[in-house]
């Protein structure tokens, strides 16, 4: 399997140089140059797999320079620090059915790739002999997921960006009470948006990502979407366990368009994914983009799902090579165009291709609560308010007859203030969080300027 850029300049890279390139050089993102198909037979053959062994044989289709018994033993040890028996468990209230991501160590989806990631860094790092300092922006939950996939680690530094107080509290802590002298978190006083933009203008500076051997820990990095492509696998096997359905729905709540282009790249490998309903916050660019073909940049608003507060999404970039019919050219020029205009529009054609694949909804603040309420009143389970878009959207838009799971991507005990706001009472906190509070912190703010980051990493970097 090899890998391309979105924008054709980069051709050709193997699995391994792809994860560690992150972002490509010509700035477009890694993709494989062909999808693996699978047949209904191959996929019956992965249901009832553990999620070990499935992550292992989905991952090894797009893998082809690591020896198997190496990439087992990398997904063996990511997943050990799961706390939940199945890593990702299918629980199933009201008719809907809910793939709990949240059993890693920082409590949300990310863990599920940024495990295998830290990992994976540190496996190529010791074979070839080098060290890495990777920078990362995010907007609550990629920072913490990637800083305990490397803390501690020999030959890994890592930088973080995370927009200075528009995170939930917790997830501002989960961050900044890592103290290992390898985890370095900047407040910067701007969005998300900045801080993503800035991480790309640094990869952009290929000189400077040479000399300080940058790694990138956003879903940019290949190797992100690729591991959360495992769990939509494992969530139609469990769901067609329970209902021997055909086909399945997802409801994914994004922001940055990496999660469900994961379920894009499973439904284009042959999984029978009927609908895949975008759910975004008060950002709704993504939304627009389906519903209108209108994908213009707006001012990031703040929600009760901070994590979803951007506009501009990375992953969308490898979604237009698709809906362009893979002719990097095309995305070259749209990309120039939305740098220069702010905004994009389809033509009918494209909008159409584009609803085959997807169904989206926007979903207020005002109904994310009252959501995280109705479902905790009838089903007794609580939702962390990113859930709970999707369940909104799930509830809105399923068809009524093929089973939806809405993707879990975050435990309600990040996001205490909306959850109290919804139902009351602050949620019960899982024993990772305990006295949180009380540790030590380590975190410094910064102005978003490219500049006064790069001269942070240049005194910082290993
Ligand atoms: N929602 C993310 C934003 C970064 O996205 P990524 O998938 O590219 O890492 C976050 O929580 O940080």
């Amino acid at each position: 399997m090899k890998y391309l850029s979105t924008r054709g300049r980069v051709r050709s890279l193997s699995f391994k140089d792809a994860v560690m390139m992150g972002l490509a050089d010509d700035g477009g993102l890694l993709l494989p140059e062909s999808i693996p198909q699978l047949t209904p037979g191959d996929i019956a053959a992965l249901e009832m797999l553990d999620y070990p062994e499935l992550a292992f044989q989905v991952l090894s289709r797009f893998v082809g320079d690591i020896p198997s018994a190496d990439l087992k033993s990398l997904i063996d040890r990511s997943y050990a620090s799961f706390t939940h028996p199945d890593i990702t468990p299918v629980v199933h209230h009201n008719g809907v059915h809910i793939l709990e991501l949240f059993h890693g160590p920082t409590l949300a989806f990310k863990d599920v790739a940024l495990q295998f990631l830290g990992n994976l860094f540190e496996y190529l790092l010791a074979e070839r002999g080098e060290k890495m300092n990777i920078l990362g922006a995010t907007s609550g939950d990629t920072g913490s997921a990637a800083i305990y996939g490397v803390r501690g680690k020999e030959n890994i530094n890592i930088f973080i960006l995370h927009p200075h107080r528009k995170v939930s509290p917790i997830q501002e802590l989960q961050m900044t009470t890592v103290t290992d002298p390898n985890v370095f978190n900047l407040a910067i006083r701007g969005t998300f948006d900045d801080g993503q933009r800035i991480v790309k203008e640094i990869f952009g500076d290929l000189d400077f990502k040479a000399k300080y051997a940058l790694g990138a820990v956003n879903s940019i990095n290949w190797a992100r979407v690729l591991a959360q492509v495992v769990y939509y696998f494992y969530a139609w096997g469990r769901v067609r366990k329970k209902t021997d359905c055909r086909e399945i729905c997802f409801s994914v709540p994004t922001g940055n368009f990496g999660d469900i282009f994961a379920g894009f790249i499973a439904k284009k490998m042959g999984l029978p994914i009927r609908r895949l309903i975008l759910a975004t916050n008060e950002n709704n660019i993504l939304t627009r983009f389906v519903r209108q073909g209108d994908y213009s940049i707006g001012a990031v608003s703040q929600t009760y799902s901070p994590s979803m507060d951007i506009q501009l999404a990375s992953n969308f970039e490898r979604y237009l090579f698709y809906l362009y019919d893979e002719q990097s050219g095309r995305v070259r020029d749209a990309m120039s165009e939305l740098a220069s205009t702010g905004r994009l529009a389809f033509t009918a054609a494209e909008r159409e291709k584009v609803a085959q694949n997807f169904f989206a909804q926007a979903v207020s603040n005002a109904e994310t609560l009252e959501t995280i309420r109705d479902f905790h009143g009838k089903t007794g389970y609580l939702l962390d308010p990113h859930t709970a878009v999707g369940v909104r959207a799930a509830l809105d838009l399923g068809d009524g007859q093929t089973p939806t799971v809405c993707l879990a991507t975050a435990h309600p005990a990040k996001f205490g203030e909306a959850v109290q706001l919804a139902i009351g009472q602050e949620p019960t906190r899982p024993a990772s969080l305990a006295g949180i509070e009380d540790r030590e912190k380590r975190c410094e703010t910064i102005d978003a300027d490219t500049t006064a980051i790069k001269n942070y990493l240049a005194t910082h970097a290993l």
